[in-house]
């Protein structure tokens, strides 16, 4: 980590395959901020953050995630990095097959967990983090869609990550659970996991009001009113 960044770009280029997506991009994000990633359709958040969880490589510029070089990620660098972050994404959902502890000890298992006290005793505590404690023995249909995703909110905060990456986390919720789920967010940040949130939904924004970036144009644009 640079200082208090989770997150540093200097004029970072970014491209899917030979297309320019963002141009000089310069951003820094610092430990427990929030912060909303806006931009219509197609104008470059999901390739910004795939930049910053190591999916896409950065041409030209510099770049660091939570202390990771990005220029000079190796492939099998990127599960080290992925362990210090957490990622809520629509395809990233639980497993259907199995209960909801399950699916927290698989991930736990896959990034190098052994103790089985210590698994039993995280997975109890990200339950409490998201206030499910009570839901650990369900299958994840047996819970509505709001509690899925605060228990891929748990999921995520498994490795204990110095930065969460959410990518429309509430696009499929009702408004109700979707202010749950971002004052959850909010209460995650504040305890000092930084979190960057990308949203088509104007009316969170408003009553949650945090730093916004905006794609536009080739651009990455800061602080931003809507
Ligand atoms: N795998 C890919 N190969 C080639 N071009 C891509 C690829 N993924 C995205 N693009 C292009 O890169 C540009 C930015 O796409 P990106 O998915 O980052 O936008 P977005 O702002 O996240 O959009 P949305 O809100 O729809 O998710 C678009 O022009 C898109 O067509």
């Amino acid at each position: 980590m640079i200082g208090n960044s989770v997150i540093e770009l200097n004029s970072v280029d970014i491209f899917q395959q030979k297309h320019l997506v963002l141009s000089g991009v310069n951003l820094q994000v610092s430990r427990g901020e929030f912060v909303y990633l806006i931009g219509q359709t197609g104008s470059g958040k999901s390739s910004l953050l795939k930049v910053m969880y190591g999916e896409l490589h950065i041409a030209n510029g510099e770049g660091h995630a939570v202390g990771f070089p990005l220029k000079t990620l190796k492939e099998n660098e990127v599960p080290f990095l992925r362990r210090k972050l957490g990622i809520v994404f629509q395809d990233f959902q639980l497993l259907t097959d199995r209960t909801i502890e399950e699916n927290l000890r698989f991930v736990l298992k896959a990034t190098g967990w052994k103790d089985k006290n210590l698994i039993d005793e995280r997975i109890k505590d990200v339950l409490d983090k998201v206030g499910l404690r009570s839901k650990i023995k369900k299958m994840p249909h047996e819970i509505s869609g709001g509690e899925q995703q605060r228990i891929v909110i748990a999921r995520a905060l498994l490795n204990d990550p110095e930065l969460i990456l959410a990518d429309e986390p509430t696009g499929n919720l009702d408004p109700e659970t979707s202010e749950e789920i971002i004052i959850l967010l909010r209460q995650i940040s504040q305890s000092g996991t930084a979190v960057i949130m990308a949203t088509h939904d104007y009316h969170i924004i408003r009553t949650f009001p945090s730093r916004i970036i905006k794609c536009e144009n080739g651009k990455v644009l800061d602080n931003i009113t809507v």
